[in-house]
């Protein structure tokens, strides 16, 4: 994709889920450098929605912007399209809204490129498993050294961040959460998230269990566990 140009796959104007306290528009680009099994946003990570006018978007947003305490720019991986500073730019002249990015942490470059310029206020990053089994949790050969690089850059800067991993229990034990926690150096914005199996990118993930609440805050109790039927 060119400057400026990035390839949204889906709009969902208001919600009040994706930034904490805040009322957002989410932008959902498409594409995607992992293929993590159990990603809910299949069509977007397998390139099979039709894309929508970047221009529409803002002024989809533009309109609303009275309402909007916020811009969530999610996905797919946002992180993989050059384009993505150039088109924040645009996004926030048009709407003077403060953005959130939400990341795999596969590309410290364009996270250090965002918080130079200005362009995000809130990162929420994933840590997608201990890292001896992020390539298999991934499914994809990311070096894990970009994603410690990611956190890296988000510890350094003054930005607000949330870490989150998604408890699935086919792919990872309650230990597992365990040795994240300690990876992470018991970071107090970690939280886990619950693995939902509505829709998923490998459609065997449909049929795995869904995890208990209660196990995990017994487990880990320190720990805030959020999930879509919490
Ligand atoms: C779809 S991803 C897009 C952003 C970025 N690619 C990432 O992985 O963080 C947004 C969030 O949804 C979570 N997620 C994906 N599939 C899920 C599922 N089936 N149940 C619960 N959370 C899920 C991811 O772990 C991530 O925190
Ligand atoms: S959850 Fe995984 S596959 Fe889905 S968008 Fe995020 S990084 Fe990509």
């Amino acid at each position: 994709m060119s400057d400026g140009n990035i390839p949204i796959g889906g709009l969902l104007p208001v919600s009040f889920l994706d930034w904490d306290g805040r009322v957002v528009s989410v932008i959902f680009t498409q594409g995607c450098n992992f293929h993590c099994p159990y990603c809910h946003n299949r069509e977007l990570v397998l390139g099979e929605v039709d894309l929508l006018s970047q221009e529409w978007v803002i002024e989809e947003i533009k309109c609303r912007k009275d309402f909007l305490d916020g811009i969530v720019i999610s996905g797919g991986e946002p992180t993989v399209h050059e384009g993505l500073p150039c088109f924040i730019r645009e996004l926030k002249k048009a709407t003077g809204l403060p953005v959130k990015l939400d990341t795999n942490g596969s590309n410290p470059d364009m996270l250090k490129t965002l918080i130079h310029e200005k362009l995000i206020s809130c990162v929420a990053m994933d840590m997608k498993g201990p890292w001896d089994k992020y390539q298999h949790i991934t499914r994809s050969n990311v070096s894990v050294e970009l994603v410690k690089a990611s956190l890296n850059v988000l510890r350094r800067s003054n930005l607000e961040y949330v870490l989150r991993t998604t408890y699935v229990p086919h792919l990872m034990s309650l230990e597992d959460l365990k040795e994240v926690q300690k990876q992470l150096s018991h970071d107090r914005s970690w939280r886990i998230q619950l693995f939902s199996s509505r829709k998923t990118l490998d459609e065997e993930y449909l049929y795995y269990a869904e995890p208990s609440p209660l196990d995990v805050k017994e487990f880990l109790p320190d720990v805030p566990v959020v999930g879509i039927d919490l």
